[in-house]
């Protein structure tokens, strides 16, 4: 007898719209809302546990079938891919992958272009893709001063309301690729609690198909 179906979701920018997905789905996610925030969560009258982790753990848990399933970001997932089932855009969490500069500047100019961002993996593969020969430059936070301090010529990461560069003079030069929450599930679980899995999926899926018609 297997236990119950776990569900690993993203904590942060994502958690509130993917509880109140699940609560339309039907879900009592009361246990969530608790002050002491315990990272494991039984979901009363269903046979699901929850766990809260950052997004690339997410994937990980994932990937090795700790959990069956996981809410990330599109952006996690093109980062740092793993060897995970892909099934739903969840919709929410929208936002852009841009790369971005100051006004003035014409990258396509410059021989060696210096990109400051998060996400390495994508930046590189953008420029690859132009031929452009770039000098990635990884940060953690805080990329949009980069090109205001000089070390990079422009930036690549998520642009979600715009006010983080328009704040601090800079716009959108490209857009790369639109990001969302996406659904993932492991391999072997889609397999062999084909079931479970898919009635989570297919319960998940109608209330995005019901908010979008809206
Ligand atoms: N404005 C935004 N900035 C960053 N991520 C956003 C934004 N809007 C939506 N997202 C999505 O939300 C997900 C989670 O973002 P969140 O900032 O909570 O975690 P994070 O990227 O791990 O950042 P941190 O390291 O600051 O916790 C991202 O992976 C992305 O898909
Ligand atoms: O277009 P906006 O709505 O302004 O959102 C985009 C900003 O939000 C994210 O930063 P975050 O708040 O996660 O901070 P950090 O990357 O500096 O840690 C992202 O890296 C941008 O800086």
């Amino acid at each position: 007898m297997q236990g119950k179906i776990r569900l690993a979701l993203t904590k942060g920018r994502l958690e509130k719209d993917t509880v109140q997905l699940l609560e339309k789905a039907g879900l009592n996610m009361e246990t969530i809302k608790n002050p002491q925030r315990k990272l494991i969560l039984d979901i009363p009258g269903y046979p699901l546990e929850i766990i809260l982790l950052k997004g690339s753990d997410v994937a990980t848990y994932v990937e090795h079938g700790v959990a069956d399933l996981g809410v990330v970001g599109k952006d996690v997932l093109l980062e740092k891919p793993k060897p995970v089932y892909e099934v739903a855009d969840l919709g929410f969490g929208a936002c852009r992958m841009a790369v971005a500069g100051e006004t003035s500047l014409c990258p396509d100019n410059k021989k060696l272009l210096r990109i400051a961002s998060k996400y390495p993996k994508i930046a590189r593969e953008h420029f690859e893709r132009k031929g452009q020969s770039v000098e990635i430059i990884e940060q953690q936070g805080s990329v949009e001063l980069a090109p205001l301090m000089g070390l990079s010529d422009v930036i690549v990461d998520i642009v979600e309301t715009g006010n983080t560069l328009k704040a601090n003079g800079l716009i959108v030069l490209e857009e790369i690729v639109h990001i969302s929450a996406r659904l993932i599930v492991n391999k072997v679980s889609y397999k062999t609690r084909r079931i479970e899995v898919n009635a989570l999926i297919d319960l998940l899926e109608k209330q995005v198909r019901i908010r979008r018609e809206q």
